[in-house]
Formats: C-alpha cells, sequence, structure tokens
C-alpha cells in the first residue's frame, strides 16, 4: 500500500523534472532566467549574503522560474488549441507574459536593493 502510493509520487515527481527539463529546452527566456539566477548566486557568495537575503533571493528565483513555467505551458496548450489568431488566446498569452514580467520585475527590485546597498 505505501509502496504502491510512494510510487505513485515518484512517478508524479519525475514528469514534474521532465516538465522543468523540457521548459528549459523550449524556452529562450527560461534560459535567460536562469542564467540571472546563476548570476546573482555568484554574486550571492562572493557578497556573502545574509540568511535573509538568500531567503529573499531564493523566493524570487523560484517566484520567476515558477511564472515562466506556467507561461510556457500556456502557450504550449494554447497552440495545441489553435494556431489562428484569436483575441482570447492573445488575452491569454498577453496575460501569462504578464505574470513573468511582474515576477521578473519584483525579482529585479530585491536584486537591486539587496546588491545595491552594499555600494
Ligand atoms: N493564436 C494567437 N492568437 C492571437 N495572438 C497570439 C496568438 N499566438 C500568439 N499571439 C500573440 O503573440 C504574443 C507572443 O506569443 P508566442 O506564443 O509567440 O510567445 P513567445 O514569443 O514565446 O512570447 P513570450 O516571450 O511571452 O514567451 C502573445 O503574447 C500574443 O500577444
Amino acid at each position: 500500500m505505501i509502496f504502491t502510493i510512494l510510487k505513485g509520487r515518484i512517478r508524479s515527481v519525475s514528469h514534474a523534472l521532465r516538465g522543468v527539463r523540457e521548459m528549459l529546452l523550449l524556452g529562450a527566456n527560461a534560459k535567460l532566467q536562469l542564467a540571472a539566477a546563476a548570476i546573482v548566486l555568484i554574486a550571492g557568495v562572493l557578497l556573502r549574503f545574509s540568511s535573509s537575503e538568500w531567503m529573499a533571493v531564493s523566493l524570487c528565483i523560484g517566484l520567476v522560474l515558477s511564472a515562466e513555467a506556467m507561461n510556457t505551458a500556456l502557450e504550449e496548450l494554447a497552440d495545441e488549441v489553435s494556431e489562428e489568431r484569436r483575441e482570447r488566446i492573445r488575452r491569454a498569452k498577453d496575460m501569462a507574459a504578464g505574470a513573468v514580467l511582474i515576477a521578473s520585475a519584483t525579482a529585479l527590485i530585491v536584486a537591486t536593493i539587496i546588491i545595491g546597498q552594499r555600494f
């Protein structure tokens, strides 16, 4: 019983990991966001971020990559439904892109405050 539940959970996690891998392979934006995250992580080590700064940075990286994953998922689904120009697909895609923009702007503000106060 527990073994079956555990097997199901492991399968779900492996599907989710496949989703993360495909998002990184498919999306140019995701690669850029990952590169930006790597730069901030290196800056964090060099500038010796405090634990609360690491928490803020981790939350921001998670927020941006999650928003990007949802945006990519929505684009995939929308393109599967129809590749014709449709007003509701445009609106849905624009809103999903807006979510990434909001997350990225938040991350930029947090990074600027944390890194900026060192100088
Ligand atoms: N089927 C469609 N109908 C109407 N507008 C669309 C459609 N597909 C895309 N668009 C418009 O083009 C924009 C870009 O959509 P696309 O699917 O090309 O995403 P993208 O180039 O990967 O953009 P992003 O950088 O936001 O991920 C959308 O935000 C939307 O405004």
